[in-house]
């Protein structure tokens, strides 16, 4: 099957409350959509979100680079020979990771739908006893004020969340007390995650985790502490501390991966298909994670349904990756996508559709 046509589109959907990190505020998804057609009419959509703050992606830079390098790059070449596919698109253009995973998506949801069969079950490790059905994700709570974030923390409870990740890098103190007044009010049993997002120093870091500790407030994992690029501050806060640290920002590549696993810079990994330019290089990832016993998360950036799925069929896969940050849809108003993967509250239920199994995306598109 040849790759006939790359369309593109936007789709905007609001945020049922502000997003708010210690990088950014942002109220809504505004994400690029791609379409690609086979020679035989068979679609397969894939997208991506401007993170700029994160991955250095904007809206212009995203259509620019599948414009005019990726989608020439690629155009007329035989999908059952993905590889070939992939190492074009790795080489027509340095980084623009976000660019990157929403054609490779697009090129998997079509890859799958070809051998008429989900995604998940294509990527699965050949452990077929370890496939999972069923993903748990977990709950963004936005950094805010402690009383606000109490009231997020129950509501998201109501829901029938029983994981938080909670958004601190906001001044340590201030983030011990938020912690301490969430763990109060959801009690023990409740799993938290904490995301400084960077937000904090190396001396800080330690100092706010151990008096997490100290407290017994009972944190899984502290995910990207420091500054994406201060390595030795990775590994002297992971040496330093009791809990779990999860490396996100410091991770995009399979090479960072290595990194951060040989010389200990994190204990776990987050990978997000916007980082490592997609599944291609996010399967290297988990493979170097097994090697390592490594456990690793699947997360998102602010997406809607169509690459969150993409990321639930890599976390139904791989025996590795143990824990799903797949809130994307679930933080989104509305779901204007029909097909794939059924999310309701924090449980995502996997679906028997071939490829990612998106059928309907209300998108105007325009060929590239
Ligand atoms: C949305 C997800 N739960 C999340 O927090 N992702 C990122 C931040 C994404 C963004 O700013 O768009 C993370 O840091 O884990
Ligand atoms: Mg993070």
């Amino acid at each position: 099957m040849k790759i006939q046509e790359i369309a593109i589109g936007y789709i905007s959907i609001p945020l049922v409350t502000p997003f708010k990190t210690a990088l950014r505020t942002v109220d809504s998804v505004n994400d690029l959509i791609v379409k690609i057609t086979t020679d035989d009419g068979t679609e397969g959509f894939g997208e991506a979100p401007p993170t700029a703050v994160i991955t250095g992606d904007t809206k212009e830079s995203i259509e620019a680079a599948i414009r005019y390098y990726i989608a020439p790059a690629i155009k007329g070449m035989d999908l059952e020979d993905l590889p070939s596919v992939m190492e074009k698109m790795e080489h027509c253009i340095a980084k623009n990771t976000s660019a990157k995973a929403a054609v490779d998506i697009a090129l998997y949801d079509l890859y799958a739908k070809l051998q008429k069969r989900p995604l998940f079950r294509l990527l699965g490790d050949g452990k077929s006893d370890k496939l999972k059905t069923e993903l748990e994700t977990d709950l963004t709570i936005s950094v805010n004020d402690t009383e606000e974030m109490v009231r997020d923390s129950i509501s998201a409870i109501e829901q029938g969340f029983r994981i938080l990740k909670v958004k601190v890098g906001k001044g340590g103190e201030k983030d011990v007390e938020r912690i301490r007044e969430i763990r109060r009010a959801v009690g023990k049993d409740v799993v938290i995650r904490v995301d400084a997002n960077q937000g904090w120093t190396r001396e800080e870091a330690v100092s706010t985790i151990r008096a997490m500790e100290k407290e017994d407030l009972g944190i899984e994992l502290v995910e990207q502490p420091v500054s994406y690029h201060d390595f030795k501050g990775m590994q002297y806060v992971t040496a330093s501390v009791e809990t779990k640290i999860l490396a996100d920002e410091s991770v995009f590549s399979y090479e960072d991966a290595v990194r951060i696993m040989e010389e200990h810079g994190a204990d776990l990994i987050n990978i997000k298909l916007m980082k490592t330019g997609g599944i291609h290089e996010a399967v290297r990832i988990c493979d170097a994670a097994e090697e390592h016993g490594i456990s690793c998360m699947i997360g998102c950036m602010l997406e809607s349904k169509v690459s969150v799925s993409a990321g639930a069929h890599l976390a139904a896969g791989r025996s590795i990756v143990t824990m799903a940050d797949l809130d994307g849809p679930s933080l989104c108003r509305e779901d204007p996508y029909r097909g794939g993967p059924k999310f309701s509250g924090s449980k995502i239920s996997m679906q028997e559709e071939p490829g990612i199994g998106i059928s309907h995306v209300p998108v105007e598109f325009v060929m590239i």
